[in-house]
């Protein structure tokens, strides 16, 4: 718990919203009244009139929720280096990824987002990755295998040169930071064989999706005669820093829950619920974090800025979890549908 004497761990800025909130209102009291017109004029039912009638309703409606969800828009800023004065010690992280389908969601995804999370700017001994893995793919875990061994080399080149987005497609295919010592022949050479090692990283999960022959020998042998929807639980330690290691990596585990075919499975609710259960028995963290397997960390220290707004002493009696903006990679090109939420990062300056 942080020291309650402490300066404050997050702060909230609420915006001036003044002027927004009177034209909205403005904007819902004659939509209020056109709906009211039609009430009243039902009687010169046609079917124009019933089409503008379900598009006035609809305009009626979303506008109550626009409204009532940004009404007191704030902005939370958060104070890191106050979190390591005012604990003692940074409590542990459970992280859960949840998978569900091997060919929609490709491992070489799945493998990015547990890299990000894997070389978080976290102590490495209080943080455990779990991935849930709904599709029963042999591939997905042979994809995290893989992975782990290339974590190996990842995540000391990320903290050494302090790189942000610490997925490596997404490393790899943007312009060096520009924090980065990118001239140095030391930088250069390492960040070469980094990207050699991630190439031949994504070549074998590409060669081994290809092949489409599932291993079934070894640590795979507990996926013949396994169906998507009818199996055993699988739990597999991927990689265990058996010896606590300051340095070392945090733990991977993989789990792909008991399915029966009778029995419902609730989607990604009955894969967190299980991920809760079974990492509830080996590491048990007090904070959990929470990823789909598309959903890449691009903050290296989000936990800390998390952490800030839950172990304030202010938060520990409002706040029960913290959710961060969105961004989203792969989208088309100059954003036609506003995916990017460019205005709303831009304008309001949405940090991570
Ligand atoms: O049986 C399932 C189905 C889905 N998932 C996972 O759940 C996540 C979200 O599912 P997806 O179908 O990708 O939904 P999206 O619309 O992309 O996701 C948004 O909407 C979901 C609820 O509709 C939220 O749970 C997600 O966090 C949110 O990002 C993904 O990681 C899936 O792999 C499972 O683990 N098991
Ligand atoms: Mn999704």
């Amino acid at each position: 718990m942080a020291n309650q004497n402490s300066f404050p761990l997050y702060q909230k800025h609420w915006y001036n919203h003044t002027y927004k909130r009177v034209t909205e209102s403005l904007l819902l009291v004659l939509l209020l009244l056109q709906l009211g017109y039609r009430a009243i004029s039902v009687s010169n039912y046609s079917f124009p009139w019933f089409l503008a009638f379900v598009c006035e309703s609809w305009f009626t409606i979303s506008l109550f929720f626009t409204l009532s969800t940004q009404w007191s828009p704030a902005e939370i800023k958060t104070y890191p280096e106050r979190l390591l004065q005012s604990v003692q010690e940074v409590p542990a992280v459970d992280m859960f990824v949840t998978t569900a389908d091997p060919v929609l969601e490709p491992p070489i995804i799945t493998v990015n987002t547990v890299l990000s999370l894997l070389a978080l700017d976290y102590p490495p001994h209080k943080l455990a990755c779990y991935v849930s893995d709904d599709g029963c793919s042999p591939l997905t875990f042979y994809a995290l295998q893989e992975a782990s061994k290339f974590a190996k080399f990842w995540v000391p080149f990320c903290k050494k040169y302090d790189v942000q987005v610490r997925a490596p497609f997404r490393y790899f295919s943007a312009k060096p930071q520009v924090s980065t010592p990118t001239n140095t022949p030391e930088f250069k050479q390492e960040w070469l064989q980094m990207k050699n090692m991630y190439d031949d990283l994504s070549q074998k999960i590409e060669l081994e999706t290809s092949q489409k022959s599932n291993p079934s020998h070894g640590d795979f042998s507990v996926f013949s005669n396994t169906e998507r929807t009818n199996h055993p639980s699988i739990i597999k330690v991927i990689w265990e820093n058996k010896e606590d290691l300051e340095d070392g990596l945090p733990h991977l585990i993989y789990i792909s829950r008991e399915k029966r075919p009778k029995h419902s499975h609730h989607f990604k609710a009955g894969a967190m619920n299980v991920l809760t259960r079974v990492s509830g028995l080996i590491t048990n963290a007090p904070f959990m974090l929470n990823v789909d397997c598309d959903m890449i960390v691009n903050n290296p220290k989000i936990v800390h800025h998390a952490l800030c707004i839950l172990l304030d002493p202010k938060g520990q009696k409002e706040v029960a979890f913290a959710q961060c903006p969105q961004q989203f990679y792969a989208t088309l090109k100059d954003d036609p549908f506003g995916n990017q939420m460019a205005i709303l990062m831009k304008v309001i300056e949405i940090k991570y």
